[in-house]
């Protein structure tokens, strides 16, 4: 049996997200790692109470699973202000986001997940909403249209991405606070995978809790489903408790190694390497010689493989480096003396 490795990722399926959600922390206490965002924003929202106002717009931004909803659902309940989600794709037209937002209640925090991938006209209904809580509504067409403007309540947006640089800057700027989201420490995921098992009623030993949260990208998201399907093998393979031998070899079974690189992982490293004699290759081309979206591969895998000093990205395409040939025990090909095939890395490639 394998596992989809893009399901590692997403939630698409209903039960996995009801998983989630049981184990989502309900407040900035509750929320594990992320120093730096955790204070700001705690500031942020602790300045707003005070003054019995509504918080400033939030921009978050990071790789998938990295706690961007859990954030919006912690300053919606800190704020004790009702939430409403939506995302960018979801909003077709202008005309939707007027409805959102002439339905929202004063206080009430909007969360927009993926807003990097709103339309022209709605992002620019946005900027006059963030900023003066006002949507002009066009009524007509051609010379003869007039714009109404309608008020609407104080609302905190909260703005999820994965693509901060996509963002404008007009809309970019409209945001008060911007947290980044990095990369979690094993020791913050070991904290995280041990909270999930005590609400799961699961009898995780410290090894396993450690042999989990190491092969866990870095990612919450990801720990939290490693704890699940190992429970699934300690209850089917073994005594039901959880140790550091049946942590691995459940990882082993679903494709996960030894440093947490899952299948897309590697399938990016291998065609790099085998294929592309090391690159440079552009990412549409290795999109496709792995079988996944452009997207899939630069939002999902890439992030994790440049960070753990797999993968460069070059202004001539992607290429891999002498620790992702040495972890795949391949040899690269030529000198010994290695110099990147696609040139220094560009680092405005890297946000
Ligand atoms: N800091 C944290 N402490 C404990 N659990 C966390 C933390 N951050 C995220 N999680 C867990 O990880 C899961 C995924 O988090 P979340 O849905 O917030 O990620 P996301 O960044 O919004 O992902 P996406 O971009 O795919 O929507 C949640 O179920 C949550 O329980």
């Amino acid at each position: 049996m394998s596992l989809d490795p893009v399901d590692m990722h997403s939630v698409a399926d209903p039960d996995e997200r009801a998983a989630e959600s049981a184990l989502r922390p309900t407040s900035l206490a509750e929320f594990e790692g992320q120093p730096r965002v955790s204070e700001q924003l705690g500031l942020v929202l602790a300045a707003a109470r005070r003054r019995g106002g509504v918080a400033d717009h939030v921009l978050l931004s990071g790789p998938p699973g990295l706690g961007k909803t859990t954030l919006a659902m912690i300053i919606a309940a800190e704020m004790t202000a009702p939430l409403r989600i939506s995302s960018g794709p979801a909003i077709q037209h202008a005309g939707d986001l007027a409805a959102i937002l002439s339905g929202l209640t004063e206080g009430e925090v909007l969360f927009l997940d993926e807003i990097h991938r709103l339309s022209r006209p709605a992002e620019e209904m946005l900027y006059l909403a963030m900023e003066d809580f006002r949507v002009d509504v066009v009524v007509g067409k051609g010379p003869g249209a007039t714009a109404i403007p309608i008020e609407i309540p104080r609302f905190t947006l909260v703005g999820a991405t994965t693509r901060a640089g996509l963002l404008p800057s007009p809309l970019r700027d409209r945001f008060g606070f911007t947290g980044q989201l990095e990369f979690y420490d094993p020791a913050d995921l070991e904290h995280i995978v041990r909270r999930s098992a005590v609400l799961l009623g699961v009898e995780l030993e410290p090894d396993a809790a450690r042999e989990i949260a190491g092969r866990s990208r870095g990612t919450p998201r990801i720990v939290n489903r490693l704890l699940r399907r190992v429970r699934d093998f300690a209850e089917v393979r073994g005594s039901g408790r959880l140790t550091q031998a049946v942590a691995a070899a459940a990882l082993e079974l679903y494709e996960v190694d030894s440093i947490g690189l899952d299948r897309l992982d590697r399938a990016v490293l291998v065609a790099i390497c085998k294929r592309f004699a090391g690159g440079p290759v552009g990412l549409s081309t290795l999109a496709i010689s792995v079988g996944e979206e452009r997207e899939t591969v630069e939002e999902v895998a890439e992030p994790f493989l440049v960070r753990e000093g797999f993968l460069m990205r070059t202004p001539r395409g992607r290429v891999a480096t002498p620790a992702a040939w040495a972890h795949l025990g391949l040899t690269p090909p030529g000198s010994t003396a290695w110099t990147p095939p696609g040139g220094a890395p560009d680092p405005g490639l890297f946000g």
